[in-house]
């Protein structure tokens, strides 16, 4: 495997403020790796560095084989690269065909302008203003800039925030097929149903320290993690007498975590079969990867940071100069 990105001790501070403090992971080329954390951890610090906008403290950072903090690397990297940050918004007046084929002409080898358009799902809206679009078309619209120019890595800053269920699918489609087309991606998102759908792997970053990294599946121990199995305990039972050592019992309601999810199910449901009773509400689950990222960020007392208000920022568009 090719690395794309490769971050060891990471460090930056604002101030007395230490916002990442000793961040390491790595990227492969051809993956969509998603970065996540709640707010404050320090994931735009993070990315903004990658991007070359911001420098580090400390620590050693190579983007496609470049140090984004080298000024004599900027303009090479800057060509391979495609952004959508947050809040970003085109010029209003101009139209989406007009936008994209604007920004296109700050590559030296674009996209077909029409072709973005149709991968965005914007072909209806291509004479529109960006004025007159949707808060969701804005974003497809963003998009199309961020991935004109061809881009071997796409960083993607939270790109489904606001966006209705059926947009967000339409989005992923689009990550999907930038990847499948060979395009390297990194992403943040506060929602684990797309770290889930889109990444291959993820690293979680808490009070600017990473915390976890794995694959969606085996983050934080996740597929090593006892199953839960739940049911209402049926009338004129008691918990005593369930065949399966418990763990919560709620009115009426039952729980145990088992590792040996097949085993425990055959005895409990040999039990319930035994003496007619159904089970009834019986529910069997894994951790969900929204669970273990909750486990794992977890307010820690030893995480000033963690509880520090959070500075509302938004992220602009960087100038860029035609190549
Ligand atoms: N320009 C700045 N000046 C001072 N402090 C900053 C600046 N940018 C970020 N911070 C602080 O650094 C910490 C990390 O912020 P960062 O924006 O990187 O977090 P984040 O994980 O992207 O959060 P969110 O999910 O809310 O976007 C926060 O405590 C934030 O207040």
């Amino acid at each position: 495997m090719v690395t794309a990105v490769a971050v060891t001790g990471l460090r930056k501070s604002y101030g007395e403020r230490e916002a990442v403090r000793g961040v390491d992971f790595t990227v492969e080329q051809g993956e969509v790796f998603a970065l996540l954390g709640p707010n404050g951890a320090g994931k735009t610090t993070t990315l903004e560095i990658l991007e070359g906008f911001r420098a580090r403290d400390g620590g050693h950072v190579e983007v496609l084989g470049h140090d984004p903090g080298d000024p004599a690397h900027g303009r090479v990297l800057r060509e391979q690269i495609g952004l959508v940050l947050q809040n970003m918004t085109a010029e209003p007046y101009l139209t989406v065909r007009e936008s994209v084929l604007r920004h296109a002409g700050y590559y030296a080898r674009p996209r077909p302008a029409d072709e973005v358009i149709a991968l965005v799902g914007l072909e209806e809206q291509a004479g529109s203003r960006a004025k007159d679009l949707s808060g969701g078309q804005q974003r497809r619209l963003d998009l199309a800039l961020g991935v004109v120019g061809d881009p071997r890595l796409l960083f993607l800053d939270e790109p489904t925030t606001g966006f209705d269920p059926e947009a967000r699918r339409a989005a992923w489609d689009v990550v999907r097929r930038l990847r499948d087309g060979g395009t390297t991606i990194v992403l943040t998102t506060h929602y684990m149903d797309e770290a889930q759908a889109l990444a291959d792997s993820v690293a979680v970053i808490a009070g600017g320290r990473i915390v976890s990294t794995g694959t969606p599946a085996t983050l934080g121990g996740r597929d090593s993690a006892g199953s839960r199995i739940s049911f209402t305990l049926p009338p004129g039972t008691e918990p005593a007498d369930v065949p399966l050592p418990l763990d919560t019992v709620a009115p009426g309601r039952v729980t145990a975590v088992v590792t040996e999810p097949t085993a425990a199910l055959h005895r409990l449901t040999g039990w319930a079969l035994e003496r007619g009773t159904p089970l009834a509400g019986l529910t069997v689950e894994r951790p969900t990867l929204e669970d273990v990222y909750l486990d794992l960020t977890a307010t820690r007392d030893d995480e000033p940071e963690a509880a520090a208000p959070v500075r509302p920022r938004r992220r602009r568009r960087p100038e860029r100069s035609r190549a």
